[in-house]
């Protein structure tokens, strides 16, 4: 049985993509996204499930940063999974949403709340968590006026009331979650069907000059290999250097990849794979709880 790492405590979004994905794994939360990458590192845990990007908020910086500079971990899968952020209170609120004195949640939900937040919770204090499992952990605690952003999974798990549904600003709200693994080996998913594969490529520029980005796509472009990102992550060594982190439409193979990691090479760039993968779009059943 796979031990499968997450962002805990529980009822985060993370332990959501875990069920969606795996049968009968033994579950283990962690504080934040470093620890549970390192715990998959250091061959403490089996697999890592950790958030990439949000369909309203973008990137998980934490976790791209992460990935690129500490710890070089390949990602093996990949879960679309449905978002519904809901306002969570204490049983014994009886309160109207003016009342609420204070939002807790982690960073990602509360932006995807913003316009919700602005206009109904106006002058509430927004407090930042490690995660929504965190925040409705902490409603749990103090009670009183004070609301949690989080799913319906943590709802069930620290005695909630949901007390607005569904508050996300936009609809269509997804978030990628990549499933890491040390040493890449087949792994066990639920019976859903992968919905086609991706690449994720890391690329360095030497240095900047003109039409060296536009050298560096027309590698895939003349392949006719389909990007969907491309993003730019600062190189940490000073403004202007960037890391750009592609992800391509197909499966690793060897004749199109090498190909342009030789066409990037002889540019100057370096090209490193972050992983070639697998992608699960999981149901929107997973955001509701049974037997509440
Ligand atoms: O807080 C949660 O519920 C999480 O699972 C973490 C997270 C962080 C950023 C985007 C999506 C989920």
């Amino acid at each position: 049985m796979y031990t499968v790492g997450y962002l805990g405590p529980k009822g985060t979004f993370t332990k959501m993509a875990v069920d969606g994905l795996f049968d009968n794994v033994n579950a283990e939360g962690f504080a934040t996204i470093p620890a549970c990458i390192d715990a998959v590192n250091d061959g403490k845990i089996d697999l890592g499930v950790v958030p990439l990007e949000n369909a309203i908020e973008g990137s998980v910086h934490l976790t791209l940063d992460y990935l690129i500079h500490q710890v070089r971990l390949p990602i093996v899968a990949e879960a679309i999974v449905p978002i519904k952020q809901h306002l969570l209170v204490h049983p014994s609120f009886d309160g109207e949403l003016k009342d609420i004195t204070s939002v807790h949640s982690h960073s990602h939900a509360i932006a995807q709340c913003h316009q919700f937040i602005h206009k109904n919770l106006f002058g509430a204090e927004i407090h930042y968590t490690s995660s929504t499992g965190q925040a409705a952990q902490q409603v749990e605690l103090d009670g009183g006026t004070i609301a949690a952003i989080g799913n319906e999974l943590a709802a069930k798990e620290y005695g909630l009331k949901i007390w607005k549904r569904e508050i996300h600003d936009y609809e269509n709200n997804h978030t990628r979650f990549a499933v890491l693994q040390r040493e890449e080996t087949p792994i066990q998913i639920k019976n859903v069907e992968n919905q086609g594969y991706k690449t994720t490529v890391l690329v360095t520029l030497p240095r900047d000059y003109a039409g060296a980005l536009h050298q560096v796509l027309s590698a895939f472009s003349w392949r006719r290999m389909n990007l969907s990102r491309i993003e730019s992550r600062p190189m940490k060594t000073g403004l202007g250097n960037y890391f750009f982190i592609i992800d391509v439409e197909q499966e690793y193979d060897h004749v199109l990849f090498p190909g342009v990691q030789a066409e990037l090479e002889a540019l100057g760039c370096q090209m490193n794979i972050l992983g070639s993968y697998p992608t699960y779009l999981l149901s929107e059943d997973i955001n509701t709880v049974e037997n509440k």
